[in-house]
């Protein structure tokens, strides 16, 4: 018998994801490690950075009272190298050779860098001018002592990485990445390795949901592919539910004699939605089973793109604390497109900005079995359901995509 299914708008859907209650959960990792999570508890700087007076230059530290009437004669007492401290009191007319890195004495005011410098031998060298700055940097003068370095929620980054390690920091809070299982179902599907049958087509949503899946934070630890048999994904999508915290699925979710996963929405214990006002990918659908978020892409590959940026990428960033990185602007629809539609339009695109204006151009084909433009499309626009075409230069709702 035909289902029937009751049509909510796309931003109803995401209104239901986004109450959708998720435990946020941390843990603690080396920060060699954290390339890329997000940090949960913000860190602190556990003492001035730099921490001593540091020359910036390879040269000759000198005092404040001998910075005058060059060229200058002075005695070299020390060679400071990077690492090593000076641990006499520096006096009028000598000076201490040091490099960059080095530790400037307490009581130095400047250095002077050895190109300004003869060497005379005899521990003796001339300083043929000053130099306008100190080429010190002071202690501090990174981040005082206390000072937050790095705020949270936020990813951390190779740069972050260097900050928190510049303070000895071994180990940070992050959020806890959800954990995902994908299921691409469909009897068409090859094995990867199976030679290309009339037919049968490669499973090519699988390994892209895995890729945008990890580019959000989230872990892929279970990925299948199951012909179109009830029983079978029955058995997987259970057992995927007791162990992950979201589940996508791929195909099956439309009304043929073999989309069974419509059925396990219907009987779930929440059914969010099965159906929404939205081209491509009019029959996603969502639901929630024992606590794990069950996401039921479409199999055709313009949908289920599009269907993954509008509802699992915000879900799977708030799991780590973070909003959606699918930037909403207004653009400006650079090419026609006289289509009318019965529902709103997620045109695949690509954009450029210009003096602050986003123009937006349909990416060739809008066919949500295509998968031709899926390299190249760089943002969506949303056509309105509408009975007459949308204007050129109209403005329109453009969802710039993250990694693009
Ligand atoms: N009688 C109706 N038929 C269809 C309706 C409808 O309302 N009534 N909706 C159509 C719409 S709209 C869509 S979208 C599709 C959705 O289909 P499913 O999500 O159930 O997906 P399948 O039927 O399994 O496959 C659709 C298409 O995608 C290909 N596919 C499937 N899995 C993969 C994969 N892992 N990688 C690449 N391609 C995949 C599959 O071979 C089909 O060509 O239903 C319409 N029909
Ligand atoms: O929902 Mo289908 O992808 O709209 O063609």
């Amino acid at each position: 018998m035909l289902t029937r299914r009751t049509p909510i708008s796309i931003a109803q859907a995401q209104a239901k994801m986004a109450a959708v209650p998720l435990k946020l959960t941390t843990e603690e990792i080396p920060v060699t490690e954290a390339n890329h999570r997000i940090l949960a508890k913000p860190a602190q700087a556990a003492y001035d950075y730099p921490h001593f007076r540091r020359s910036g230059v390879d040269g000759y530290a000198i005092l404040a009272e001998d910075d005058h009437d060059f060229p200058r004669d002075f005695e070299v007492v020390a060679e400071v190298p990077a690492g090593a401290v000076f641990d006499k009191q520096l006096q009028p007319g000598q000076t201490v050779r040091i490099m960059t890195g080095a530790c400037v004495p307490d009581e130095a005011s400047k250095v002077i860098m050895i190109e300004k410098t003869r060497d005379k031998g005899d521990d003796q060298v001339t300083m043929m001018a000053t130099e306008k700055h100190s080429n010190i940097t002071e202690v501090g003068t990174d981040f005082a002592k206390g000072q937050e370095v790095m705020a949270a929620p936020q990813e951390i980054n190779p740069g972050g990485i260097a900050v928190l390690t510049a303070f000895g920091i071994q180990t940070v809070t992050v959020y806890k990445q959800p954990r995902i299982a994908i299921i691409a179902t469909g009897t068409e599907l090859l094995a990867p390795n199976a030679p290309i049958e009339k037919g049968k087509i490669y499973n090519s949503n699988g390994p892209m949901l895995k890729r945008l899946v990890e580019e959000t934070g989230g872990v892929v630890d279970e990925e299948v592919q199951l012909p179109d048999d009830d029983d079978q994904i029955q058995v997987a999508l259970e057992e995927a539910i007791a162990s992950h915290e979201i589940v996508i699925t791929d195909g099956g979710v439309s009304v043929g004699d073999y989309d069974f996963i419509g059925d396990a929405a219907r009987n779930a214990d929440e059914m969010l939605f099965n159906k929404v006002k939205q081209r491509p990918g009019s029959v996603t659908t969502a639901f929630v089973q024992d606590g794990t978020l069950v996401m039921a892409l479409s199999g055709n590959p313009g949908a289920c793109f599009t269907g993954f940026y509008l509802y699992m990428e915000p879900l799977i960033r708030r799991y780590q604390g973070m909003d959606s990185r699918v930037k909403k602007v207004t653009g400006i629809l650079n090419a026609p497109y006289t289509k009318t539609n019965g529902f709103d339009r997620i045109l695949r695109s690509t954009y450029e900005q210009k003096d602050g204006t986003y123009y937006v151009y349909p990416n060739g084909t809008d066919r949500s079995g295509s998968l031709a433009n899926l390299q190249t499309t760089t943002c969506f626009c949303t056509i309105p359901h509408s009975t007459e075409p949308i204007a050129l230069h109209s403005e329109v709702e453009t969802w710039l995509l993250p990694f693009k």
